[in-house]
């Protein structure tokens, strides 16, 4: 039996243990909004090289000149050190890893552009959560197609673009196909505030990522609408129960959507209005106006998830019901008396 001075001192060992590496590597960041700019900056105060690229002028001089990005991440000072340009190819040019962070429904197109100028034995870390409305296809399907010599990864997790760009601390999850790709990227991508987890389940990551923002559609109009705190849980747990139905049809791993990509985001966008989608949602069962709102990826989601749930005869009433409540086929009062006298069943 050991002493409470020695079990003392071996907790405060294992807490005094740091990274594994100071490998310092040039990062290439693709898209100059919130969540570009905040893994720039966790990317910087790791000691990176960082260079990012956006199509912006304004935000590229923001960022040069005053180590701010105001219009997507006002009144946050960010680290010294993030070169930011229009030019792509220079951002691009001798990059170790890449992290693509545009929107979802731009992320083909946005790539599309640049990709004669990725290195082909950079790991293109895709950064963005959601599925193609156009298509039903996960990030890495399309970027494979795009860059098909390139290792393919996913990044996704609790990890609010403020938060970040703050350097407050998170955990999230990197997949990629190779478990030996997200490991490393893993230790590559780790820093002071910033912990990455490692997986080979590439189509969990990115399921869990891309439903959670449509729970937060749900969640967020529940509130707004005035049903409570009681509601809120109930349909995210149920919410959750479907996310877990269509990661495991669409080949992902169950255990996967428990982790931080899946269940630790929905804890965090399906209750702060610090989120888009969640306030996107709050907004629409309040009935207020949704015009000129920030990006919430949630809404072109949430169709192309219900119309992948309707054609492979998966159960899935909630992010049918959010479909149908973002194209106003139904109201939130409607959605909620459809959802509650369903024939009830066995809860597993
Ligand atoms: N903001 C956040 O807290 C987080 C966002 N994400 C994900 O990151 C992705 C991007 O989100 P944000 O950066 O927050 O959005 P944002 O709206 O703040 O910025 C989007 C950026 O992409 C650029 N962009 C759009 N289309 C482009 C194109 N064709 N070519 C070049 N640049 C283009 C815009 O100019 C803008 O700079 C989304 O999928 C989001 O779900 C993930 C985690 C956290
Ligand atoms: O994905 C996010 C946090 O993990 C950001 O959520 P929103 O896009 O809803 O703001």
């Amino acid at each position: 039996m050991m002493s409470s001075q020695q079990v003392s001192e071996k907790c405060e060992a294992a807490f005094r243990q740091k990274p594994t590496t100071n490998e310092k590597l040039k990062i290439a960041v693709l898209g100059g909004g919130a969540w570009g700019t905040a893994l720039a900056s966790m990317a910087a105060r790791s000691g990176h090289r960082v260079a990012l690229y956006a199509r912006d002028v304004t935000a590229v001089d923001d960022i040069n000149r005053n180590n701010r990005n105001e219009r997507y991440l006002p009144g946050i000072a960010l680290p010294a050190g993030i070169e930011a340009s229009t030019d792509a190819v220079s951002v691009l040019k001798d990059a170790a890893v890449i992290l693509a962070a545009f929107p979802a429904q731009t992320m083909r197109d946005a790539l599309g552009v640049v990709a004669p100028h990725v290195p082909v034995n950079a790991p293109v870390v895709l950064c963005a959560k959601g599925i193609e409305r156009a298509t039903g296809r996960l990030m890495s399907e399309i970027v494979s197609g795009i860059l098909p010599g390139n290792e393919i990864a996913a990044l996704s997790g609790p990890s609010f673009a403020a938060d970040v760009a703050r350097g407050l601390p998170t955990a999230v999850t990197i997949a990629a196909a190779r478990q030996e790709a997200a490991d490393r990227l893993a230790i590559v991508l780790s820093g002071p505030a910033f912990r990455c987890y490692s997986t080979d389940d590439l189509i969990g990551v990115e399921i869990g990522g891309a439903l959670k923002n449509v729970l937060a559609l749900g969640a967020g109009a529940a509130i707004g609408r005035g049903l409570g705190a009681s509601a809120q849980a109930a349909l995210v747990t149920r919410g959750f129960v479907e996310l877990r139905r269509i990661a495991e049809a669409m080949g992902g791993r169950p255990e996967t959507v428990m982790g931080l990509s899946g269940l630790g985001d929905l804890m965090l966008t399906c209750s702060s209005p610090q989120s888009r989608n969640y306030s996107y949602g709050m907004a629409l069962g309040a009935g207020e106006s949704l015009e000129g709102r920030p990006l919430a990826e949630g809404v072109a989601t949430a169709p192309i998830a219900a119309e992948i749930c309707v054609s492979r005869n998966i159960d899935a009433p909630i992010i049918i019901a959010v479909s149908a409540l973002l194209a106003r086929h139904l109201t939130v009062d409607e959605a909620v008396e459809g959802l509650l006298n369903r024939p009830l069943k066995n809860e597993f």
